[in-house]
């Protein structure tokens, strides 16, 4: 059985790509900020069940963006060889941001993820009651997270504000 999962964690996962891991709850905006920086819209978007890969070049470094969708026990096949981890929240609601909170400190647990800088993106800013990447970073307590690199934006996948500026960073942190 552990060597039929590493075989299948196998198939998803190359030593000679820059692999952006996207995670975050479902219904956070994964697949909206990956198809609008890729095909510029964000319609027809659908649950993601397993995971959608783009490749996009930013000033000639290409990274592979991986979107996991939302069902947790699938994504520790994603975590080998990533670079750098981007962790989405539904900054507009408010009853799951305890929950997307947990979330991510497990991920931040995690040994194969460990030497990941962390890119969290507030989404959905576009929203009356969305938070504010500041307020998100108290509720948050990000300033916590020690022993990594770590940045916050605030994006609308909506509107694609913010989406370039999260990209910018990623690209300057990875190795
Ligand atoms: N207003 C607004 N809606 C958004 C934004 N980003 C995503 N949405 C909407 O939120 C819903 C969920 O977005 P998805 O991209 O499917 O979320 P996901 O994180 O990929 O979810 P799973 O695939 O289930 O894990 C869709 O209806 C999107 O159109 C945003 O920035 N603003
Ligand atoms: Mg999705």
């Amino acid at each position: 059985m552990g060597q039929l999962t590493s075989k299948v964690s196998s198939l998803f996962t190359s030593n000679n790509e820059n692999r952006v891991l996207m995670l975050g709850l479902d219904g956070a905006g994964k697949t909206a900020i990956l198809y609008k920086l890729k095909f510029g819209n964000t319609d027809n978007i659908i649950p993601t069940i397993g995971f959608n890969m783009e490749k996009i070049t930013i000033d000639k470094t290409t990274l592979s963006l991986w979107d996991i969708g939302g069902q947790k026990h699938l994504w520790k096949f994603y975590y080998p060889t990533t670079k750098i981890l981007i962790y989405v929240v539904d900054s507009s609601n408010e009853e799951r941001l305890q929950d997307a909170r947990e979330e991510l400190f497990g991920l931040l647990e995690e040994p194969e993820l460990v030497k990941c800088p962390l890119l969290v993106v507030a989404n959905k800013q576009d929203l009356p009651n969305a938070l504010s990447s500041e307020e998100l970073t108290e509720k948050f307590h990000l300033e916590s997270i020690r022993n990594r690199k770590w940045h916050i934006c605030g994006t609308s996948a909506q509107t694609g504000d913010g989406l370039n500026d999260g990209l910018k960073w990623v690209k300057e942190h990875i190795k």
